[in-house]
């Protein structure tokens, strides 16, 4: 795997010193704070910012400093390059992380996959020049640029075990280097496929699925504080993707009405002044809300109104 990058500013990982001082220079907070390293920039950043927004842990991050105290917690968030995240967290320089399954897989971290949440998903492939290649056994021997060595090194070495493939690590802009005649093929991350259409290629096998995740290194001394922000992040998470649906409901359809919204325990149903219907609230996934209702209308349900929630516990 690439080497960890550079100290965040104002972090001593390795020693995890933390300093007295009030300036919010140099200042990492109390020493017993749980450190947690997301994305400094990026694709990821905006959302894991959203994240911690929905987690609760308010910080205030001083222009390029690279290290910010929660302001009711005992967090410290450390804004670290995707890439080393994994390394951080597996070597205990920080406690919990939050990254992609592929960098995890890159740096052959020993870490804690606590939850995957939801986003930055996307494929690792063997990207060659339209038409040139149909299956990454045909590169054996050939020349690949990818920002994923020791993934591609492991492929390889299931299929090429006189190592005759080249495999040269670059840091991004991958898929430039076949059209500058430096790779027969790259192996790079496709989400939509606008970057490899773009640059000629197209996708010849698929290395692995990824998806971001929240991990943690197993040996922590910070077990509470690990199980506190993965259950807020998990509420949040859980909330994104919910909503509570409320409809009145006519009394001989109560048992329909709760096989369609079971909700997360029971629905909730509640007695009407108009005693023909009761009020049904139950959780229900956003994403199925338009068939529900057309389902709800369906066995007499009225006034149907889906609420979005902001968070949750379970
Ligand atoms: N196109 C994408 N779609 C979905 N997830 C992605 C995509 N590109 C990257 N990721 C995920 O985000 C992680 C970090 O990649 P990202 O591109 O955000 O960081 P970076 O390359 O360090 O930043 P930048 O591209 O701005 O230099 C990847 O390891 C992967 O898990
Ligand atoms: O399939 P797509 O939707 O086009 O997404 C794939 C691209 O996204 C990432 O690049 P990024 O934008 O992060 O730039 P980078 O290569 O410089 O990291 C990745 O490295 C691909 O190039
Ligand atoms: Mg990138």
């Amino acid at each position: 795997m690439p080497p960890v990058g550079a100290q965040p500013d104002g972090y001593d990982g390795h020693s995890r010193t933390t300093s007295t001082s009030s300036s919010q220079s140099q200042d990492t907070g109390n020493s017993n704070n749980i450190l947690l390293a997301v994305p400094k920039k990026g694709r990821l950043y905006e959302r894991v910012l959203k994240i911690l927004d929905g987690a609760g842990l308010d910080h205030v991050r001083a222009p390029r400093l690279d290290i910010a105290n929660c302001t009711r917690e005992d967090v410290t968030i450390v804004f670290l390059p995707a890439a080393d995240i994994a390394t951080y967290v597996a070597e205990g320089n920080v406690d919990m992380g939050i990254t992609g399954e592929d960098i995890i897989a890159e740096s052959q971290a020993n870490v804690d996959v606590l939850m995957k949440l939801g986003m930055g998903k996307c494929k690792l492939c063997f990207q060659a020049p339209k038409g040139t290649v149909s299956d990454p056994s045909e590169l054996i021997g050939k020349r690949i640029v990818t920002s994923f060595p020791n993934l591609t090194k492991t492929y390889f070495d299931k299929i090429d075990p006189g190592h005759t493939t080249s495999i040269k690590y670059v840091t991004g802009s991958v898929e430039v280097a076949p059209s500058l005649g430096l790779a027969d093929a790259v192996v790079d991350l496709v989400e939509t496929g606008t970057t490899m259409r773009a640059a000629g290629l197209e996708n010849v096998g698929e290395v692995m699925r990824t998806e971001t995740v929240l991990i943690a290194n197993p040996h922590s001394t910070h077990h509470k504080m690990i199980q506190t922000i993965h259950k807020r992040i998990k509420g949040y998470i859980t909330a994104t993707q919910h909503s509570m649906i409320t409809y009145n409901c006519p009394k001989d359809k109560i048992e329909a009405a709760s096989k369609l919204t079971p909700g997360h325990d029971s629905p909730t149903i509640t007695l009407l002044h108009d005693e023909r219907f009761v009020s049904i609230t139950a959780l229900v996934r956003t994403k199925e809300i338009p068939l529900l209702m057309d389902r709800l209308q369906e066995i007499g349900a009225q006034s149907i109104v889906a609420i979005p929630i902001s968070n949750c516990r379970f």
